[in-house]
């Protein structure tokens, strides 16, 4: 089943068409990996998908998002919610200036959640899912910038998973961290997509056909081609695909 529909989606910056008709199905617990050169509209894609872009000015889109089923550029979608729903992680890890506890619970405690126990439970369980519990777990009440570049992103990681999205969309979640801190976060996606749909964007393509069931191909906004991870890194349907992956161009 998929969790999101797009369909013939495109975005602009002003006059500038940065999407071009995008459609695809995306299904629920699975990893999607996008692809493709710098500019080919990935980031965009991806912050689409929460709407992110709404504070970009001059953005606008045409044609849709479906979160289960209902249009996420809908006027009943309410884009606090919608990113509930779907969490984002970015490049560099952005912990706050706040405790490792309080970095967990913050998308709580803006819920209105005050119940000590209820908080203490939901950061132990995000923690354990984000593979960063045993590490933290003495320390909880640590500034966050305590934490290595690879601990933080876990925690960003965490505080994602505090407000139990659907889907979780990671904007080259690892190219921050050096190879044992990107084993990790490849490890734990992995674990995560047992209970969520991720889609990441990650110039690394040996990282794409490690951690991705299914990866789709950009090109100057245009979507090349989408199918299962090891047949686009081995046999692509178009020779655009394979030249990007073959390292002609890009
Ligand atoms: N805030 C913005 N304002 C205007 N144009 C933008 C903005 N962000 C991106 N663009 C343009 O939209 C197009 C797609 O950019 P996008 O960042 O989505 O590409 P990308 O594939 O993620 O690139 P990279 O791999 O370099 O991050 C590019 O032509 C870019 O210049």
């Amino acid at each position: 089943m998929e969790r999101l529909s797009i369909r013939n989606f495109s975005a602009y910056y002003g006059e500038t068409q940065a999407l071009k008709s995008v459609s695809m199905e995306i299904p629920d617990r699975q990893v999607l990996a996008l692809i493709g050169p710098s500019g080919c509209g990935k980031t965009t894609f991806l912050r689409s998908l929460n709407r992110m872009n709404d504070f970009v000015k001059d953005f606008s889109v045409e044609g849709q998002v479906l979160l289960d089923g209902q249009d996420i550029y809908s006027p009943e979608m309410h884009p606090v919610i919608l990113r509930r729903r779907v969490g984002m992680v970015f490049q560099k890890p952005n912990p706050f200036t706040k405790s490792i506890f309080e970095n967990v619970a913050y998308g709580l405690r803006i819920q209105g959640i005050r119940a000590k126990s209820v908080l203490k439970d939901v950061v132990e369980k995000s923690l354990q899912a984000a593979a960063l519990w045993d590490e933290v777990k003495d320390r909880l009440d640590d500034s966050a910038f305590a934490l290595s570049g690879g601990q933080q992103q876990r925690l960003c990681i965490a505080r994602a998973l505090a407000v139990e999205p659907e889907v979780i969309l990671l904007d080259e979640p690892a190219s921050a961290l050096d190879p044992i801190s990107t084993a990790r976060i490849e490890e734990l996606i992995q674990e995560l997509k047992i209970r969520y749909t991720i889609v990441i964007v990650t110039h690394n393509m040996q990282q794409a056909a490690r951690v991705s069931d299914q990866t789709v191909f950009f090109l100057n906004g245009e979507m090349v081609e989408m199918g299962v991870t090891s047949k686009i890194f081995t046999t692509p349907s178009e020779s655009r695909t394979e030249d990007y992956i073959t390292g002609r161009f890009g």
